[in-house]
């Protein structure tokens, strides 16, 4: 395999089927093999003082990784078009966390999208306050209103489309136009469509985050998280990173190469049958909403249909009245589908999910409980006939 070649013209299934295989560390087999490290041994003196001089280049301590680790870093930014690097840490939240901590500073002030994942909100308000940053909440529709928000402390604005309960989908391009006449960073949660489906620093977002403990794993047996930045943002990023200490261990980062390797595929189906499953869902009675980004009544539909290349397998929907009693009387018999958080793995899953205490900025109001789907490989049909089973039992 030539790995000279120019890959910037070749298509995502290409990329992630081929991406970080150089032969520099793979020594011919198709699969970097595992490299566990925390001593590397120096030839001699002379060979460890120019290795600390220049540690981002090659083997030099276990915490800054092995060809293992750097293959996934390197395939994950190939991922993300016009990306400079990318930074591997042991979960999302550890991902989340390092980037705003390497963003942001005393006195700075955070835009942060209301229908954010709970932790990205948990981490503003507890440790972000703690160091002097305001973090002020807005909706997810504010699109180029976001201007409005904005001050001369304002140093970053933080995404996250769609939603991670509520599934509205944003305005990617109105607010990095905003952010970039401004000199603002924008940070994104890139975890639901993956660079795949949303090649957000392609679009101009500065830092692209995701918990690859979900689809790019894709088999829900690794914590993982990644931040891929562009040219202006990717020093940085890696610095405060090793500042922290964030490494990831040899083994999760083969596991999520080889999970990488299928993400293609994996997403096709999963965008299929959550698709069928939801569209099911649209005309079951007990059922008042289907949030799903590619269903025409979803907030941000037509943003989903210019801006993404298809959806994942995760999506919401509101019941017709009823209460949590029956919301766990639908879920607790479901045969197919596991109660468990985490998602993006190859199996379904049901979560009973309460939007509105993790609101601040907007108002959510819902005609009855709601319910979060993963919808994995199982054939679509059974999963079907277990959720009419289901809401037979919701009363
Ligand atoms: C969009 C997005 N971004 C980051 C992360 C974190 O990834 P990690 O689990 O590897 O740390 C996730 C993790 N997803 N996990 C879930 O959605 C399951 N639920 C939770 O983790 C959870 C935990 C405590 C409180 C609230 C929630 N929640 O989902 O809202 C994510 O969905």
């Amino acid at each position: 395999m030539n790995d000279e070649q120019d890959r910037t013209a070749l298509r995502p299934a290409t990329r992630v089927a081929t991406a970080g295989r150089r032969k520099e560390w793979t020594q011919g087999i198709v699969n970097p093999p595992v490299w566990r490290a925390s001593t590397i041994l120096f030839d001699d003196v002379a060979h460890l003082r120019a290795s600390t001089r220049r540690p981002n280049d090659g083997l030099y301590y276990g915490r800054r990784g092995t060809p293992t680790q750097w293959s996934l870093a390197d395939a994950l930014t190939e991922m993300e078009p016009g990306a400079e690097g990318t930074m591997l840490y042991p979960s999302g939240v550890a991902a989340i966390a390092g980037v705003l901590l390497a963003v942001l500073e005393p006195g700075d002030e955070l835009l942060m999208v209301d229908s954010a994942y709970e932790p990205s909100r948990a981490f503003c308000d507890n440790v972000l306050k703690k160091i002097g940053v305001t973090t002020i909440y807005y909706d997810p529709a504010i699109g180029a209103g976001i201007a409005d928000l904005c001050t001369d402390r304002t140093k970053a604005i933080f995404l996250e489309s769609p939603g991670s309960l509520t599934f509205e989908v944003q305005d990617v391009p109105a607010i990095v136009a905003v952010a970039k006449a401004r000199g603002i960073a924008t940070i994104i949660d890139n975890t639901w469509a993956t660079p795949l489906l949303l090649p957000a620093i392609g679009m101009g977002v500065d830092i692209s985050i995701l918990a690859c403990t979900k689809y790019i794993v894709g088999h829900s047996d690794v914590m993982m998280g990644s931040a891929t930045a562009n040219a202006a943002w990717f020093d940085r990023i890696r610095r405060t990173a090793h500042s922290l200490g964030q490494c990831v261990s040899a083994d999760d980062a083969y596991l999520a190469s080889r999970g990488l390797r299928t993400l293609s595929v994996r997403l096709r189906q999963h965008e299929e049958s959550a698709l069928k499953i939801a569209r099911w869902f649209e005309g079951r009675p007990e059922v008042a909403r289907v949030l799903h980004p590619a269903l025409p009544s979803c907030p941000g539909h037509d943003l989903w249909r210019r801006d993404f290349r298809g959806a994942s397998g995760l999506f919401s929907i509101v019941m017709q009245g009823g209460d949590d009693k029956a919301r766990s009387a639908l879920i607790d018999g479901l045969a197919l589908f596991g109660i468990g958080y985490s998602w993006g793995g190859y199996e379904s899953l049901a979560l009973p999910v309460d939007p509105s205490p993790v609101r601040s900025a907007t108002k959510w109001q819902a005609e009855g409980p709601a319910i979060r789907f993963h919808i994995g490989l199982e054939d679509p049909d059974d999963l079907i006939a277990d959720l009419e089973a289901g809401l037979a039992r919701y009363a």
